[in-house]
């Protein structure tokens, strides 16, 4: 078995919890609270621009043109086409994206922008991938999962929000990362294979709690 295929066995229980979450069902049954939708996309939004300056990072630890290509390709796609799923929760909860940007980041969103950088400033570029391959892998899944599951049909209103998660067949960024984590781990240590799988299993208990943050409205502690 694959490196990557091992990582997604073990994650087995994150992934049908994910599943299972009442956001991820809401988005099936095209049923959520407004307040739900807002704090997600308002958190998301800046979990974004983390990824990216995190895809920033990786470039800099690149030593061939290939990589560094399929990361500066990723920061494109976010800026031009990740915003697509969060004008469908923008639109279903009737309020402007331009209202929901540059917020302070609540706990779980700190928790998870934290731990990527964290492992992006110390670890090697295979933890780089590993610790941000959740993030397009949960994804795709839920996709795929709420695509089977509920068959949206084009009046539903989160279809585009399913469609464009759902693998398409193409060579999507789950499969890049994949094949190249797949790559540099055939060379990796068993210390650095350990690392490895510690920041992914890490990274995909922050996906469900990313989820349970949104769903709940968190906040810090105390007021002031
Ligand atoms: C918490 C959180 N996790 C995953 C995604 C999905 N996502 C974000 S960036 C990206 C493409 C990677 O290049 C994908 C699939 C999200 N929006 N928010």
């Amino acid at each position: 078995m694959s490196f990557t295929a091992e990582l997604r066995k073990t994650a087995d229980p994150i992934y049908k919890a994910i599943f299972s979450h009442p956001f991820v069902q809401g988005i099936g049954k095209g049923s959520l609270p407004a307040d739900s939708l807002i704090h997600y996309v308002k958190q998301d939004f800046e979990y974004l621009n983390t990824f990216m300056q995190i895809y920033g990072i990786a470039i800099s630890r690149c030593e061939n043109r290939e990589d560094m290509a399929m990361f500066a390709e990723q920061i494109g796609f976010i800026l031009h086409s990740e915003t697509h799923p969060h004008h469908n929760f923008c639109k279903v909860a009737g309020v402007r994206y331009e209202d929901l940007q540059y917020e302070p980041l609540a706990p779980t969103a700190h928790h998870y922008t934290r731990h990527m950088l964290d492992v992006a400033h110390r670890g090697s570029l295979a933890e780089i991938l590993a610790v941000l391959l959740p993030c397009p892998w949960t994804y795709q899944a839920i996709g795929d999962y709420l695509y089977e599951t509920f068959q949206p049909k084009a009046n539903h209103p989160f279809f585009d929000w399913i469609s464009f998660y759902r693998s398409n067949g193409e060579m999507g960024v789950t499969k890049q990362f994949c094949k190249r984590l797949d790559e540099l781990a055939a060379h990796a240590t068993e210390q650095e294979k350990e690392r490895m799988q510690d920041h992914f299993l890490k990274s995909c208990q922050l996906e469900y709690s990313f989820w349970e943050m949104a769903y709940v409205k968190e906040k810090w502690p105390v007021a002031y």
